[in-house]
């Protein structure tokens, strides 16, 4: 049995598993179990899928989930290692130029895979909203903010940061600053990240412009923490960079992990190119997957009693 696929962007690495090859119960006890880097696989999230078996000219269905076992609308850099899991997955193996639809719960996503050996993905990632309802974003009386989240106020520990919302299938919160390092994003994202203006919480994004259309960026996220990068945030504040007017139409932007280019269109639609690859195909040792086994176990009891109750 193969149990998962080990997958990595930049740093950024996820589980894919395959519910034809596993027999794996999702819950967010188990996700959290497999995502521990001390007692399990070790992931910033999960990838599981596909939920339906493929068909040609239909839209691949996965979920995604962050290592704390929450869910995940969807991830820039989880799409493009599942295309390859895909294309892998296929008899006869990678195929160049191969373009389908991924769709997870944040809507679809065309991918198209640009070179199969060195893992090069490109993945439509829609048109994002500045819409404050979208993240959503409250005033600082508690009430909804109301209209576009660009250049907005927000107090952090007595400090007045500017901050640009944007939401792209996930939340993300973007700062610009002179300086964006690791520890800047270890200490100020969770504060962001968790702040009461975020009632769902947000991905945070520190970002400078190091040239017109070069980007340094430092992401906290909500649900797996400080991560080398973030495919979607890298959309995200290439979107804000855009509509702030410090950039043109195609970004490259550079995260501790590794690079991703993202180009943003006329009408704001975003497309974003980078490398994946796979570093480890997997079972689960008899002890982790008793634990497994015991923690779906109590999952299935919860539903049992809360619809009994019900
Ligand atoms: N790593 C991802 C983004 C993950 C999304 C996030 N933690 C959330 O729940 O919003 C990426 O590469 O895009």
């Amino acid at each position: 049995m193969t149990d998962f696929f080990k997958y990595q962007a930049a740093g950024n690495d996820y589980l894919v598993i395959d519910p034809r090859h596993t027999d794996f119960t999702v819950s967010p006890e188990t996700i959290r179990l497999v995502c521990d880097r001390h007692r399990g696989i070790g992931a910033d999230g999960v990838l599981y899928g596909p939920l339906e078996e493929p068909r040609a000219g239909a839209p691949v269905p996965l979920a995604l989930y962050n290592s704390d076992g929450s869910d995940c609308g969807r991830s820039g850099n989880g799409l493009r290692m599942f295309a390859l899991h895909l294309a892998a997955q296929e008899p006869g193996g990678w195929a160049d130029g191969r373009e389908f639809t991924l769709r997870t719960a944040a809507g679809e996503c065309p991918v198209r895979i640009l070179d199969a050996a060195a893992g090069r993905v490109e993945v439509g990632m829609g048109r994002p909203s500045f819409d404050a309802a979208d993240l959503p974003l409250l005033d600082e009386d508690d009430t909804p903010y109301r209209g576009r989240a660009v250049s907005v106020p927000l107090t952090v520990d007595g400090d007045r940061l500017i901050v640009t919302c944007v939401y792209n299938g996930n939340p993300h919160t973007v700062v610009l600053v002179d300086d964006p390092t690791p520890r800047l994003a270890r200490l100020l994202g969770p504060k962001i990240a968790r702040h009461p203006r975020f009632p769902q919480a947000t991905n945070v994004q520190f970002a400078r412009m190091a040239g017109r259309n070069v980007m340094e960026l430092e992401v906290f996220e909500r649900g797996a923490g400080y991560v080398t990068a973030s495919g979607s945030s890298a959309c995200a504040a290439a979107s804000a960079a855009r509509e702030l007017g410090l950039c043109d139409g195609r970004v490259e932007v550079r995260m501790p992990g590794g690079s991703v280019e993202i180009s943003v269109g006329a009408d704001g639609r975003v497309t974003m190119t980078g490398d994946a690859e796979q570093v480890a195909v997997g079972a689960f040792a008899p002890a982790l997957r008793a634990r497994l086994g015991r923690l779906a176990t109590a999952t299935a009891a919860r539903a049992a009693t809360a619809g009994a109750a019900s």
